[in-house]
């Protein structure tokens, strides 16, 4: 396996043109003023329901003109002391990240509730969805997309950041 990940372009830890970056590289994103949202700004007229994660739902919504992933933690959560920890986590780790593999934060609402949080929205869907319509992958898709998860989670892995994504999964939560 790793061989055949080699032979299309993939590369291991520690070797020349690896993703380890022997200098730390200042966050994109250093101030709070660079990311906090107006929620104002966020346009839910067309929004569309496209995912529930544990503590929220993720609509599609439009912001600044833009397609835009929210996730908005749902009503009953929003003084619960444990989802609002666990949401300032997330976005205290995503202001850090910048990676063509790795969904990209732009910004979040932690001054008003419902908090929320704003990334690019993936028109693509996610791998379930993708597998359950096109069925099974050719094994040239199949080690592309391998190379996609894995250089974005080298990317965590690496310096300066050295996350464990630990829940790393292509299924849709199911609200039918
Ligand atoms: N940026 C996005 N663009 C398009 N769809 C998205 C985006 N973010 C999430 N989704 C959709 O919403 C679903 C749930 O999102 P996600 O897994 O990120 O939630 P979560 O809060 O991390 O879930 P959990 O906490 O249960 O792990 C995804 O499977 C995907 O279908």
């Amino acid at each position: 396996m790793t061989e055949l990940l080699k032979k299309h372009g993939g590369l291991t830890f520690g070797k020349t043109g690896s993703h380890f970056e022997a200098k730390s590289i200042p966050p994109p994103l250093t101030k709070k003023a660079d990311w906090e949202i107006n929620p104002l700004e966020l346009d839910f007229t067309k929004a569309v329901m496209i995912g529930k994660g544990s503590f929220g739902e993720i609509l599609k919504a439009n912001w600044r003109g833009t397609p835009i992933a929210v996730k908005r933690i749902l009503p009953s959560l929003s003084n619960d002391r444990l989802v609002i920890q666990d949401f300032k986590h997330e976005v205290n780790l995503l202001i850090k990240l910048r990676h063509p593999n790795i969904v990209q934060f732009l910004g979040a609402v932690t001054e008003t509730k419902p908090l929320m949080l704003v990334t690019e929205f993936l028109r693509g869907g996610d791998l379930h969805q993708y597998l359950k319509e096109k069925g099974s992958l050719s094994p040239l898709t199949a080690v592309n997309f391998a190379l996609d998860i894995a250089r974005g989670m080298a990317y965590l892995h690496n310096e300066p950041n050295v996350i464990i994504h630990r829940d790393l999964k292509p299924r849709k939560y199911s609200f039918s």
